[in-house]
């Protein structure tokens, strides 16, 4: 597996922003779809193209364009959702899948209550989006079913991680196509599988208590 640390103090600013905890919803949900614009930058240079011919006023050209199949997007619900609009604006032609899984705050373990995704992923670049990856749980659950689909590769884009969680997916996902590409790595987990100093529950934050 690889790590991709976003190394930006734009990105460092935002999440700063993101993690005081008088930050509105309003301006959680603007902010957060500020960082997946950046994040997401990193975390398509690998994106699958391919060369194209066009004209340009001046002259004939060969560009490149997505290849197909195109990128599938899988956000991860709830919070990933607060992620979608920002990456589907800097891949507009992808296609969205979706995942609903929540974690039980006791077990810590994540079950998975819906499932919206193409039957067969073969071929596929899958960019995973969730805001926190704390055990790791949800996270390797929500790739192994993309693997098991039979997904090329699997990108995740994370807000903020906990250097337990990422260790748990790489041990989980050691000999597979897939990377992580995070904002920022915090101190650790506490007692409560809550990120520390991290900015709380994501989904709450972005959509209220339920
Ligand atoms: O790495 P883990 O320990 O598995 O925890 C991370 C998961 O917890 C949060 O979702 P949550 O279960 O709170 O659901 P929600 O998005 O509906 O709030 C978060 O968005 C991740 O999906
Ligand atoms: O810190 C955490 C851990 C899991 N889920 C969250 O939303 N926040
Ligand atoms: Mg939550």
């Amino acid at each position: 597996m690889r790590v991709h640390v976003a190394d930006h103090p734009l990105i460092t600013h935002k999440l700063t922003v993101l993690r005081d905890k008088n930050t509105t919803s309003p301006s959680f949900r603007a902010l957060t779809e500020e960082l997946v614009t950046l994040l997401a930058y990193e975390a398509t240079r690998e994106v699958r193209v391919e060369p194209v011919e066009i004209e340009t006023p001046v002259t004939k050209t060969v560009g490149i364009a997505l290849s197909d199949p195109k990128p599938l997007i899988v956000p991860i619900l709830r919070a990933g959702l607060g992620m979608l609009e920002g990456m589907v604006k800097l891949l507009p032609s992808a296609e969205v899948g979706f995942l609903g899984m929540v974690r039980d705050e006791e077990t810590l373990q994540p079950t998975t209550y819906a499932e919206r995704l193409p039957d067969d992923l073969a071929g596929r670049q899958c960019y995973v989006i969730d805001p926190m990856l704390a055990t790791g749980g949800s996270l390797i659950a929500a790739i192994d079913f993309l693997l098991q689909r039979g997904a090329d590769e699997v990108i995740a884009v994370c807000l903020l991680g906990a250097p337990e969680g990422l260790e748990a997916v790489k041990a989980a996902t050691a000999g597979k196509n897939v990377t992580v590409v995070l904002g920022a790595v915090d101190e650790k987990l506490n007692e409560h599988g809550y990120i520390v100093p991290g900015l709380g529950d994501a989904g709450d934050r972005l959509y209220g208590l339920v």
